[in-house]
C-alpha cells in the first residue's frame, strides 16, 4: 500500500480495498460520536445516502440523530466543560498542541478522505487540512494568555474581571470545507474552556468524527468535542436545547436567518459566516499577470464553492482586451479531473442537483445577455470510472451588466462574471451595491489608491494585491447579510467567552437605607 500510515482507517473505521484511490474507498463505522468513541444511529430508517462527487457511487449512509441523541451528546459535552474549564489554559493548551501534532502526522490521510467525500482536488485539500491544524495550534497558543483586568477602586476596594468559557458551544458545518470549518470552530471554543457538538453539513459526515477522535486521542475530558450526524431537523435541535449557551453557523443566508431565530428564543449568541457576492476591481495600472492569477484564485478555489469568492471581477475598461485574453488562457488550462491526482486543479461539485443549480445559472446568465468566453459545461472526463462525477469546465462570462442574476446571485460554481468599469467612484459604488459584505479585494500599483478604496468597500475582509488566502491569525468573517460575529485571529476568543467583573469592597458597607 502505497499510503505510510495506513493503520489509521482501521482506527477511523475506514476500510478500504486497496489504497484509498477514486472510487476505491469504503466508510464503514458510525460518523457520530459521543462519550469519548463512535456511536451506532438509534434509527437507521432515517439513513440517507453520501455520494463521492467525483464518482456519483454512494460512499456510506448518513443517519440523522433525533432528540435522544443530541440530548445524550449534549449533555455530555455538559459533563466534560465542567471538567475541562477548570484547568488552566496552559493545561488546555498542551492537549490542543498534542491534536494539532496529530493532524500534521495525518495530514495526506485526511486530506485523502476529504476529497473522496467533498470532491474538492487533494492540492487544496491538503492545504485545508493544514489550515485546520494551524488554527488548532494558534488557539492553543492563545489559552494560555486569557487573562482579566484588575481596577482599582476608592478606598482600597477594587475590581477584576475574568474571562470565563460559556459553556456548552454548537457548531453547525457547511459541505465546502468539512474538516476546516470544524477546526476553525472548535478551536477557539476550546481553548476558552467550552466544549462543542459538532453537526457536519449532512453531504459530508466523514471527516469531523476523525477530528473528534484525534482530540480523544490528545486527551481531551470525554465528551469534549462530540459529532452529531443530520439536516435542519438534527440542527434546529441544538439550537433549541436549553444546555446549548452559542451557535457557531457556516452556510446561507436564508439558514442563517432560522438559526438566529431559533437562537433568539433562548438568548443565545451566534456567529454566522453567510455567503457572499464579493467584488474584486482589477485597475489599470495593476500588475497583469498577478491580477489574473487573483481572479484566478477568487473564482477556481473548491470548484468555485467558496463563499468569500470574488465573482464580480470589475476590470477598467481599458486593460479589459488584455485581462480577458490571459484569464481565459490560464482558465482552460485548468486541469479538470480526478481530484485524487496531484495533477489535478479541479475536481467534482459537491452533488449532481448544486451541478444542475450551476449550469441553470450560465443558462440563465446567456439569456441575459452574458457571453461564455469559456467552459459552463458538463464535463465528462475520459477515466471510465468518473463518468457518474459532478464535473464541469470553469467558466469566465463577459458582458455582464450588474442587473443580471449571475452577477446578482451566490452562484457557489465555478463561474466568474467580468464587468467593465471606468472610474474608482463608480466602481465602489457598484462594488457595494450588494446585500452582500464578505470579503473584496484590489489590484492597483498606487499604494495610496490601494487604501482608500479597502476603506469605502463594505466587506468583512478586503484582499490588497491578492485574493484568497486566509492565514489564520486573521479575523474573517461578513459585514451585512454575510453574517457578524469572527473566526480565526484573537478577536475570536470574545466569540467565546464572557467577562466576568467580581467587585471586593475593603470597607463597610455604605447603605442608603
Ligand atoms: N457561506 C458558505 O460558506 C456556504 C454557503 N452555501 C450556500 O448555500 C447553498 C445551499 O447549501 P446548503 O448546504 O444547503 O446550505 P445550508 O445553509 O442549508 O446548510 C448549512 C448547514 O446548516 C444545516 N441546516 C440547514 N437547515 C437548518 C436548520 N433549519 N436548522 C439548523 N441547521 C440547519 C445544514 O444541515 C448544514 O449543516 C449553497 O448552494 C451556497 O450558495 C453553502 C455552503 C457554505
Ligand atoms: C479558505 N478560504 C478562505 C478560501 C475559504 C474559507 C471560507 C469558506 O468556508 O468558504
Amino acid at each position: 500500500c502505497c499510503c505510510p500510515s495506513s493503520g489509521i482507517s482501521l482506527v477511523l473505521g475506514l476500510h478500504r480495498r486497496s489504497c484509498a484511490s477514486t472510487g476505491t474507498l469504503e466508510v464503514k463505522g458510525p460518523l457520530s460520536f459521543w462519550g469519548g468513541g463512535r456511536v451506532n444511529p438509534l434509527d437507521t430508517k432515517k439513513a440517507e445516502p453520501v455520494y463521492e462527487p467525483a464518482t456519483g457511487r454512494v460512499l456510506c449512509d448518513m443517519v440523522p440523530c433525533g432528540p435522544d441523541e443530541v440530548e445524550q451528546a449534549v449533555k455530555n459535552a455538559h459533563a466534560a466543560y465542567l471538567k475541562w474549564s477548570k484547568l488552566a489554559g496552559m493545561e488546555r493548551a498542551r492537549v490542543m498542541l498534542e491534536a494539532a501534532r496529530i493532524i500534521r502526522e495525518q495530514r495526506d490521510e485526511i486530506a485523502k478522505v476529504e476529497v473522496i467525500n467533498n470532491g474538492k482536488s487533494i492540492t487544496e485539500a491538503r492545504v485545508d487540512i493544514d489550515v485546520a491544524w494551524q488554527c488548532i495550534e494558534y488557539y492553543a497558543g492563545l489559552a494560555g494568555t486569557l487573562s482579566g483586568q484588575h481596577i482599582q477602586l476608592p478606598g482600597g476596594s477594587f475590581a477584576y474581571t475574568r474571562r470565563e468559557p460559556l459553556g456548552v458551544c454548537v457548531g453547525i458545518g457547511a459541505w465546502n470545507y468539512p474538516f476546516q470549518i470544524a477546526a476553525w470552530k472548535s478551536a477557539p471554543a476550546l481553548a476558552c474552556g467550552n466544549a462543542m457538538v459538532f453537526k457536519p453539513s449532512p453531504m459530508t459526515p466523514v471527516t469531523a468524527v476523525m477530528l473528534a477522535e484525534i482530540y480523544a486521542q490528545a486527551g481531551v475530558p470525554e465528551g469534549l468535542f462530540n459529532v452529531v450526524q443530520g439536516g435542519a431537523e438534527t440542527g434546529s435541535l441544538l439550537c433549541h436545547h436549553p444546555m446549548v449557551a452559542k451557535v457557531s453557523f457556516t452556510g446561507s443566508v436564508p439558514t442563517g436567518k432560522k438559526i438566529m431565530e431559533m437562537s433568539a428564543k433562548g438568548v443565545k449568541p451566534v456567529t454566522l459566516e453567510l455567503g457572499g457576492k464579493s467584488p474584486l476591481i482589477i485597475f489599470k495600472d495593476s500588475e497583469l499577470e498577478n491580477a489574473v492569477k487573483g481572479a484566478l484564485m477568487a473564482n477556481f478555489l473548491s470548484q468555485g464553492e467558496v463563499c468569500c469568492n470574488g465573482t464580480r471581477v470589475f476590470v477598467q475598461r481599458e486593460i479589459m482586451p488584455q485581462f480577458l485574453e490571459e484569464v481565459v488562457k490560464r482558465t482552460k488550462a485548468i486541469p479538470v479531473g480526478d481530484p485524487l491526482l496531484d495533477g489535478t486543479r479541479m475536481g467534482a461539485l459537491i452533488s449532481r442537483p448544486h451541478l444542475e443549480r450551476v449550469l441553470g445559472f450560465i443558462s440563465e446568465a446567456k439569456k441575459q445577455g452574458a457571453k461564455v468566453l469559456c467552459g459552463g459545461e458538463p464535463f465528462v472526463p475520459s477515466d471510465s470510472k468518473l463518468k457518474g462525477g459532478y464535473f464541469m469546465t470553469p467558466c469566465v462570462l463577459d458582458n455582464c451588466r450588474d442587473d443580471m442574476t449571475c452577477v446578482k446571485e451566490e452562484i457557489f460554481g465555478p463561474v466568474m462574471s467580468v464587468l467593465p468599469f471606468d472610474t474608482e467612484e463608480e466602481v465602489i459604488e457598484r462594488a457595494n451595491n450588494t446585500t452582500f459584505g464578505l470579503a473584496a479585494g484590489v489590484f492597483t500599483r498606487d499604494v495610496a489608491r490601494a487604501h482608500r478604496v479597502a476603506e469605502n468597500l463594505q466587506a468583512g475582509t478586503c484582499f490588497i494585491n491578492n485574493y484568497n488566502i486566509s492565514p489564520v491569525e486573521v479575523p474573517f468573517g461578513g459585514y451585512k447579510m454575510s453574517g457578524f460575529g469572527r473566526e480565526n485571529g484573537q478577536v475570536t476568543i470574545e466569540y467565546y467567552s464572557q467577562l466576568k467583573t467580581v467587585v471586593v469592597e475593603m470597607g463597610d458597607v455604605e447603605s442608603l437605607f
